[in-house]
Order: C-alpha cells, then sequence, then structure tokens
C-alpha cells in the first residue's frame, strides 16, 4: 500500500471490500428498516422503491431540479477531470461520495426536505430512541457514581476511553472492570494511543478551548457530553464547542436534537449522571458550551477540503476531537494509505492540533508501528474492519 498522496481512493467496486459489502448489503438493509419503522405513505414507499432500485442495478441519479441543494450536489459530484458522478454506478465512484449520497436521497425519499408533515422528520430516530431509552444507557449513567471518588487524571483517561468505544455502542465508564486502565497502563485493543500527547496538550488551568466533532448520537453522543464535562470541569479546558450535523446522516449521527435529548436523559438520571447533566445545562446557558452544525459536516468530502470559515472556526481550537471512523476517514482521506505513513503527515493541512477517538470499522488506517501491523496482520482477523480495536491518535 503506498504512503504517497496518490494512495487509492476507497470505491465500492472491489469485489470482497467492505466499501462493497455496505452499498450492496448495509444500504439495501437500511431503506428496509426505515421503511419497516415508519408508517409510510405511497409516495414514499414509491420512493424508497426507485432507490432500492437504483442502489442494486442503477445509476446515481442527480437530486430533483428544484432540491435547495441541488446545485452543491452538483458541484459535489464533479471528478477531477471535469466530468461528473451523476450517471455512474454506485460501485464505481469514490465510497465516501455514494455513502454521503445514498443518506441525502433517503432523506428525499421520506420527505424530509419537502414542504408537508414529513419535513424535518429523522428517519433513524425510531432506532435512536430505542437506544437512548435503553437499559445499557440506564447502567452506563449509573456507573459513573463509580467515578466520582477517582481522581481527576483517573476520571480522565476512562471518561477519553468511554467516549472511544463508545463509538462502537459499547460504552463502560466502568473502571472496575479492567475494559479501560486508569493506571496508566496500555489497553490491549488501542492499536495506537498517543494518550498522553492529548492530554498533554490540554493542562489544567490553560482557558483552552475544545472542539469535539461529534459522531453517533447514543451511547456514543452521552459519553462524548460527560467527556466535555470532565474537560470544563477540571478546568482542562474553558471552552468547548461542539460540532453536529446540519441534519440527520450516516443512521446514527448526532443532530442537535440528539444534543438535547441526551442533555435531557442525564438531567433526568440520578446521581452523578445528574449532576453531569445539571452543569452541562449551565454550561450551555453560560456559553462555555456551544454548539455548532456546520453545512461542511454533511458534505461527501475529506476534510481537507473544508471552507473557509470552518477552518477559522477549528484555527481557534486548542485541539480539535474528531470522533469516530467516518470522521476518521474525511480527516486522513479515504484511501488506502500504508498504515504505517505518518498520522501528523496526514492531517498536517488541519488548522491546528487534532486527535481521532476511534474504533476501526472500516479499511483506513494510518500511524501504526510496523510490529503493531505484524502483530494484526499475523492475527488473521478483520481487524481493520470489525470494531474490536480502537486508537487514540493526536498531533500538535
Ligand atoms: O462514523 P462511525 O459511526 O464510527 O462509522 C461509520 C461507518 O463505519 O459505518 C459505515 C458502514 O455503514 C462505514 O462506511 C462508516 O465509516
Amino acid at each position: 500500500m503506498p504512503a504517497a498522496d496518490d494512495a487509492p481512493v476507497i470505491l465500492g467496486n472491489e469485489p470482497g471490500s467492505f466499501a462493497r459489502g455496505v452499498l450492496t448489503d448495509r444500504h439495501p438493509a437500511l431503506i428496509q428498516q426505515v421503511r419497516d419503522a415508519f408508517p409510510c405513505t405511497p409516495v414514499q414507499h414509491r420512493a424508497l422503491d426507485a432507490l432500492l432500485r437504483s442502489v442494486t442495478d442503477g445509476v446515481i441519479e442527480p437530486l430533483a431540479p428544484d432540491a435547495h441543494d441541488r446545485a452543491q450536489w452538483e458541484i459535489w459530484g464533479r471528478d477531477s477531470a471535469g466530468g461528473s458522478w451523476f450517471g455512474r454506478s454506485w460501485f464505481d465512484v469514490p465510497f465516501l461520495w455514494s455513502e454521503s449520497y445514498f443518506y441525502r436521497v433517503l432523506l428525499d425519499a421520506m420527505g424530509h426536505f419537502t414542504d408537508g408533515p414529513w419535513r424535518g422528520v429523522d428517519p433513524f430516530a425510531p432506532f435512536k430512541d430505542a437506544e437512548l431509552r435503553g437499559t445499557a444507557v440506564d447502567d452506563e449513567l449509573a456507573a459513573l457514581d463509580g467515578l466520582a471518588g477517582r481522581s481527576a487524571d483517573e476520571q480522565a483517561l476512562a471518561l477519553a476511553h468511554a467516549s472511544l468505544w463508545g463509538n462502537r455502542a459499547d460504552l463502560s465508564f466502568r473502571i472496575a472492570s479492567g475494559a479501560a486502565p486508569t493506571d496508566g497502563g496500555t489497553d490491549p485493543r488501542l492499536v495506537a494511543d498517543d494518550g498522553p500527547l492529548l492530554w498533554s496538550l490540554l493542562p489544567v488551568g490553560a482557558a483552552s478551548t475544545v472542539h469535539l466533532i461529534a459522531d453517533n448520537a447514543g451511547r456514543e453522543l452521552i459519553p462524548d457530553l460527560v467527556l466535555l464535562d470532565h474537560l470544563l470541569h477540571t478546568e482542562r479546558a474553558s471552552r468547548a464547542v461542539l460540532h453536529v450535523k446540519p441534519y440527520p446522516y450516516y443512521v446514527s449521527d448526532a443532530t442537535m436534537t440528539d444534543v438535547i435529548d441526551s442533555l435531557r436523559r442525564l438531567g433526568a438520571a440520578s446521581g452523578y449522571a445528574a449532576e453531569i447533566g445539571k452543569r452541562l445545562w449551565s454550561a450551555m446557558a453560560a456559553g462555555r458550551l456551544a454548539v455548532r452544525a456546520h453545512g461542511f459536516f454533511r458534505a461527501p468530502l475529506p476534510y481537507s477540503a473544508m471552507p473557509d470559515d470552518l477552518r477559522q472556526d477549528l484555527a481557534g481550537a486548542t485541539v480539535t476531537i474528531l470522533k469516530g471512523d467516518l470522521n476518521y476517514r474525511r480527516l486522513v482521506g479515504d484511501r488506502y494509505w500504508a498504515p504505517t505513513s505518518s498520522f501528523a503527515g496526514r492531517t498536517a493541512y488541519f488548522p491546528g492540533p487534532v486527535a481521532a477517538l476511534r474504533t476501526l470499522k472500516s479499511d483506513v488506517i494510518v500511524g501504526l508501528d510496523a510490529h503493531v501491523l505484524d502483530g494484526l496482520e499475523a492475527s488473521g482477523k478483520p481487524w481493520r474492519t470489525s470494531g474490536t480495536h480502537g486508537l487514540v491518535q493526536a498531533r500538535r
């Protein structure tokens, strides 16, 4: 796998690849799940049928002429040779692009952008709600009580790991379980751990501003919020900015509605979770915690293409933390990089110090030590895509 900038872009057409499996299996299954979760109208059923036909046998169609963002997607759909992804097979265009566009068309099929009763309805809300109301979240919130008596450093480590593994919807605040070592020991599931560098970027009392680019709602967003509360409460940060998606995206990606739901869930809990909920509520009122939903967060593009206003905003961060797999793909570029190529090199364009907390769920990976890579490859297991491994990577 090449280290150079011309590393192959991940497409969906390689037989047996993870990307192809997402297009052939996950997208049709998701259409069915959405169909089953809502009392769909004939118009919606027809639109979902059309999307299913398109993703299985057809080509990528442009948005309707009156779609509010048609012109934007036409620009985003240009290839580097001046052609267009529209009219091509879903399998033959960049995976990042086809996945993003799939979600855009799915929202259209459900009438999300059309005047009428379905405008603004989140097609993924039933799944998000079920997760947020589930007993697993009760248990995870109750487990926060066990953290209250620990040192600030132990809490920081446990909460960062909870945020990381929350990306697998497998968060664990339970330091007693040994899942997330708090003694400075290494978590064997981490393929890279720049935790010490991350903490060195946020010394106590330095009036830092931390930005966090969120990923999923529910069992990931709650630990993300708890982590931000910790950074504010312990004065590792004096301001926090949470970036969410401007509309529902990638099944469970967090929107402002999800932030509100999570804050209400924390506030309605008991014990330490409720205390955290109250602090976050006050931090919002005081402007110490801000939420933003820039349109670029739903773009089918890497962050190297971010617009100037977002670049300037992130340039004001002491450190920007990116959560999850998709943000990682967009951070380093959705390509088959050499796994040992440098994380700092791949992210040099980013407008300030940056950190990634991610469980591995797709083929993209950089910044591995050669011996770590050898061990992973020797395991014979699908370590890149199974969500069994995670990473903390950072650069100043
Ligand atoms: O960003 P997340 O939530 O960690 O994961 C998103 C993701 O793993 O799910 C897709 C498969 O459905 C991948 O293509 C994509 O990267």
